[in-house]
């Protein structure tokens, strides 16, 4: 049995400021000019708030895959048919996915999680929590009830459970679901109050011309819908994803862990923004791996004030951006460990000390 939604947010505490106080304090004393790592210098005095602990270790990070279905898909909202997500499942457990070789390259332990992919899948590889097959189509009926929503968020924070049980320093949480950013602009632009034209992209790759028409189901969902936009669980319900439900789920379950968690793209930040709107606190334990090339992720991020480590044109999902960032956390946590002291080295200090 997962823990429940309920019991997870009472654990969730922010960071532990004093020991991050103690990282700086032994960052100055390092043998390179104060300040001269830039980012890295903040990202080692985040990883030992989050963990509290002053020389945190990230090893061995955790990848956890959530795969789920759209109805809205339907809507001809993606350069890709439905059946892609399952096919998709059956790669990354033959393990040919991007996902899968960046995860190799990081050592990580690999979940993939059925949360709700329209189709019956059966097998080794796999996780099987499918909640429904598939959300409905949010232009004609909710994405899921109150109670599906918990059961996936309940899904999410028992994969990190298992994660943090099995020993993982850190998590990569990515998803797979053809036409999940639509779902995600809608929740988006929700929640942010933006225009939903600021808030699409081409995810798999529409083309230009079918922006129009992915903006027009989205407002009309939004108006069929009339989700209550101050109650980010109306929100996902309503205009969500599973997959969605489920990433925030891994969110709080990192947080309520104190495992660091690498958010990924834009669905996996339009996650994050759920997240935070039901449990605040659970911002401290994220870091922002990479900003996607879908447009709505810039506002996501800055919604979040999160400034992602990487920029590389990706648009992929998977975890793969957050993947790609995992070794910038390593560099940090080395550089804390394992730099020599002004004072162990011999060298003298500058005017700048
Ligand atoms: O992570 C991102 O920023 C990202 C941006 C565009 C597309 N994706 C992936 O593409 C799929 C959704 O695209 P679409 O066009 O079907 O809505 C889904 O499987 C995502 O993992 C992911
Ligand atoms: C092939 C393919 C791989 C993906 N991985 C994440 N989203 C995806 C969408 C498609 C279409």
């Amino acid at each position: 049995m997962s823990p429940t939604l309920e019991h997870t947010l009472t654990r969730i505490r922010g960071r532990d400021r004093q020991v991050g106080d103690r990282a700086r304090a032994h960052i100055d004393t390092l043998t390179k000019p104060p300040g001269s790592l830039g980012r890295l210098e903040t990202l080692a005095i985040e990883l030992a708030e989050i963990r509290s602990e002053a020389f945190p270790d990230v090893t061995p990070p955790g990848v956890l895959v959530f795969a789920a279905d759209h109805g809205v898909a339907a809507e001809g909202v993606s350069a890709f048919p439905q059946e892609v997500t399952a096919q998709m499942v059956a790669n990354f457990v033959s393990r040919g996915a991007a996902i899968n070789v960046f995860a190799r390259q990081i050592d990580a332990r690999l979940e993939v999680i059925d949360v709700g992919v329209a189709a019956e899948l059966s097998g080794d590889g796999v996780v099987h929590a499918k909640v429904r097959l598939g959300t409905g189509n949010i232009v004609e009926s909710d994405a899921m009830t109150r109670d599906e929503a918990v059961q996936a968020i309940e899904t999410g924070i028992g994969a990190a459970e298992r994660m943090a049980e099995a020993g993982c320093r850190c998590l990569i949480v990515g998803e797979m679901g053809i036409a999940n950013t639509t779902a995600s602009s809608a929740v988006l632009a929700a929640l942010t109050g933006r225009e939903v034209s600021a808030v699409i992209g081409r995810g798999t790759g529409i083309a230009e011309s079918r922006l129009a028409h992915k903006q027009a189901v989205i407002e009309r969902a939004m108006e069929a819908r009339q989700a209550n936009t101050d109650d980010a669980m109306d929100v996902l319900c309503k205009l969500g994803g599973l997959e969605i439900a489920a990433m925030t789920g891994a969110y709080l379950g990192a947080a309520a862990h104190r495992l660091p968690v690498i958010v990924d793209g834009f669905i996996a930040t339009v996650a994050a923004l759920v997240t935070c709107r039901l449990c605040p606190a659970a911002r401290d334990a994220m870091i922002f791996g990479h900003r996607s090339q879908e447009p709505g992720h810039g506002v996501a991020l800055d919604t979040l004030r999160a400034r992602p480590l990487l920029d590389l044109d990706l648009r992929l999902g998977e975890g793969t951006g957050a993947a790609l960032a995992y070794p910038l956390l390593v560099s940090a946590t080395r550089m804390l460990a394992d730099m020599a002291t002004f004072a162990s080295a011999g060298i003298a200090g500058g005017e700048a000390r």
